[in-house]
């Protein structure tokens, strides 16, 4: 079955909270909020150039890792998906 934006989530909270040896998230929670917010940005500005100038495969490759980037987001503020969720 592939990843949802839930599992995905749910994946990454247990590798932030047993502190998986390896985990890139793990690395990224670490290296703090502003690392973070400029992963979310770097990625961000790649969706716009993938929409505008490459293959709508390319757009949804780069929708995925800004989705991850944000989630890594959420996990450094302590931010649920609830939380998210309650927004929209
Ligand atoms: N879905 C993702 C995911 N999407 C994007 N990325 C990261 O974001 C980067 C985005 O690509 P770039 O083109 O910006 O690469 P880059 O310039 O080399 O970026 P940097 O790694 O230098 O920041 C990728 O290289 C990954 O490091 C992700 N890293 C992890 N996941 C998933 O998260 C889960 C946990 O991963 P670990 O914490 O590494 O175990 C696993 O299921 C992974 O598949």
């Amino acid at each position: 079955m592939s990843k949802t934006f839930e599992t995905l989530y749910a994946e990454l909270a247990a590798k932030a909270a047993a502190r998986e040896p390896g985990s890139s998230t793990v690395a990224r929670l670490d290296a703090g909020v502003h690392e973070i917010g400029k992963k979310v940005v770097e990625e961000a500005a790649e969706v716009w150039m993938a929409a505008e100038f490459q293959s709508k495969d390319d757009a949804a490759t780069e929708i995925s890792q800004l989705l991850y980037h944000l989630q890594v987001m959420m996990l450094a503020l302590d931010l649920s998906l609830e939380d998210v969720y309650s927004h929209l």
